[in-house]
């Protein structure tokens, strides 16, 4: 669901509110008719537990919705229950056992009913829910942006034009004009770093550190460029604040490297995928909608007999599980999850407001990884969710994707194939799979040596990455091979496409000592509808790539069947 405007979202957020609210009021009435049982001596285990699980549910909701004293007042009350509804919750015959009035109990209930009546009063004079949530823009594409800082300095033009065949967006400010800098930095957007000279790097420093100061984004990475590479200078600029130095002459492929992995962390934060598994409605979509705000993909499972299917659907990078989901317990089906062995290592985070150390570490015993206590507020939801998919995305990362290049590995881009035919199958569609390979690479390694072949290597795989789009998939398919799937891209523009990323990579100069060289590479596409399994498609890809070779190599060559 796309969530456009704040207005939007906080009015949506009310209505969640005036029917949390509304709820509330019905289980107040039910708990005073309890405790007024309770003044003249009756109080059944059946009341004692139905007592326990509305005190249960309000404590950890209500701070959500922005009511926190009316949560803690519950909490206070649910607190006096809590001994005994534990005890009588492990007893086959509960409801046959007397139980013990605690003191004052009735008169909580009481205090409790009238809070409820006041918020409710507030709420409805008050009118729009106040707690905002932040706003995110989502990245945009993969297309790194590089702010070049400039002091009236000839290299950094000659430098734009030397990297303009690794697709980055440029964007040249003066650092003499700190209003233009300004401007410009409110305005980067997703994946992005600033690239200056070591004489504007103070004043760059100084614009960038108070242009961030207010916001809550990630401050942009600065990559400073020098002539001095003693270790006293490259003390005074990691101390000045820069991610990283390049002296000169600048290895220009190791820069756009640097640049790439350096934006692209930096942004990452702005993904993730949740999916929430919580039965009270009303707090499930307050949680969906706070995350959606926020940039954050969310989804909610009410119903644990879906949360399978869920898991399979929407693929999160965390779960975000409540202890009790209706007659299922939150511990058991984090185990659950984990029978599957592809589920193994997703982070199950439990929320709830159980406060007892003790009992928090049996949870985690059994599968959870940790906890988030209840009532979470908006701005805590969002900053935690967001800290955890990063972390949950770095450890996939990790575990899937090649150590050289950072693209996927080769089985995982395998699957992407037969994912992408399946795709165009149910949508009708038509997608492309290319595998290109480095021409006459073995020279490459024979002739200057076997890292100088691993910088070309990492090279071509960063030109895909920012030349391609976010939805394209790329990955490596063996040494110095690799598979891209362009989803929903006819045969003839993937040709223009990889022939327009060919003939940049073939203009790249690759420097080893005084000496320079040039690598080109062959590319071989099918169209993946042809075919009635991934299997011969990539088969095809292959074939049409040999073609090239045999041909002559630098270009690219379409399957035909004939
Ligand atoms: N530096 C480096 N070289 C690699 C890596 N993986 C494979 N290679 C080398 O890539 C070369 C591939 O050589 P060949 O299969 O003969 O192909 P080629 O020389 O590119 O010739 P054509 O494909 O016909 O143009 C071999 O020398 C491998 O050792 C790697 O990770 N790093």
């Amino acid at each position: 669901m796309a969530l456009d405007s704040t207005g939007k979202i906080s009015s949506r957020l009310e209505v969640l509110r005036q029917r949390f609210l509304e709820r509330a009021k019905e289980d107040i009435k039910h708990l005073r008719a309890l405790a007024e049982k309770t003044r003249c001596g009756e109080f059944s285990a059946d009341g004692l537990l139905f007592c326990y699980q509305s005190l249960h549910r309000l404590s950890g909701s209500a701070g959500t919705f922005g009511l926190p004293e009316l949560g803690e007042a519950a909490k206070a009350l649910e607190k006096q229950l809590k001994v005994q509804a534990e005890e009588l919750g492990a007893l086959d015959d509960a409801f046959t056992h007397p139980v013990d009035i605690p003191e004052g109990f009735a008169d909580g209930i009481d205090a409790l009913a009238e809070l409820v009546e006041v918020k409710s009063q507030a709420v409805a004079q008050a009118g729009n829910y106040t707690e905002e949530p932040t706003t995110y823009k989502g990245s945009q594409g993969m297309q790194v942006s590089v702010l070049l800082v400039e002091k009236g300095d000839e290299r950094l033009a000659k430098l734009e034009k030397e990297m303009a065949p690794y697709g980055f967006s440029f964007t040249s400010v003066s650092s003499d004009d700190a209003g233009a800098l300004g401007n410009a930095l409110a305005q980067v957007r997703g994946a992005a770093a600033i690239l200056c000279r070591e004489s504007a790097l103070s004043d760059v420093m100084s614009v960038r550190n108070k242009s961030f100061e207010e916001s809550s984004r990630r401050r942009l990475p600065v990559i400073c460029l020098g002539s001095d590479n003693s270790f006293q200078n490259r003390y005074r600029v990691a101390e000045a604040g820069a991610f990283a130095f390049f002296p000169d002459p600048v290895d220009i492929p190791e820069l756009a490297e640097r640049i790439e992995s350096l934006a692209i962390e930096r942004s990452a934060n702005v993904q993730g995928r949740v999916l929430i598994v919580e039965d009270d409605a009303e707090l499930a979509e307050h949680y969906c909608l706070v995350l959606q705000a926020a940039g954050i993909e969310a989804q909610a499972v009410s119903e644990p007999l879906h949360l399978m299917a869920s898991l399979a659907d929407f693929e999160p990078d965390i779960v975000l599980m409540d202890v009790q989901i209706g007659d299922y317990s939150g511990v058991t089906l984090a185990r659950l999850i984990r029978f599957e062995p592809r589920w193994l290592s997703l982070p199950i985070i439990y929320l709830s407001s159980e406060d007892d150390p003790e009992n928090q570490l049996e949870a985690l015993s059994k599968g959870a990884d940790e906890f988030l206590m209840k009532p979470v507020s908006d701005s805590y939801l969002v900053r935690s969710v967001r800290i955890r998919c990063f972390r949950a995305r770095q450890l996939s990362e990790l575990m899937n994707r090649d150590s050289l290049t950072g693209l996927l590995k080769h089985s995982l881009i395998k699957e992407e194939v037969e994912k992408e035919l399946a795709r165009c199958r149910r949508s009708g569609y038509r997608s492309c799979v290319v595998m290109l390979d480095l021409d006459h690479f073995k020279t490459v390694n024979d002739t200057w040596g076997h890292s100088q072949g691993d910088i070309v290597i990492r090279t071509l795989a960063n030109l895909l990455r920012n030349r391609l789009r976010e939805t394209d998939m790329i990955g490596r398919y063996g040494g110095e091979e690799f598979l891209v799937v362009l989803p929903q891209c006819e045969v003839s523009s993937a040709t223009e496409l990889i022939r327009g990323i060919g003939e940049s990579f073939s203009e790249l100069s690759f420097v080893a000592g005084e000496s320079s060289y040039q690598v080109t590479l062959s590319a071989g596409i099918a169209a993946i509808n042809d075919f009635t399994n991934g299997e011969d498609a990539l088969n095809a890809a292959d074939q049409a790539l040999y073609e090239r070779k045999r041909s002559g190599r630098n270009g690219v060559t379409v399957y035909s069947s004939k």
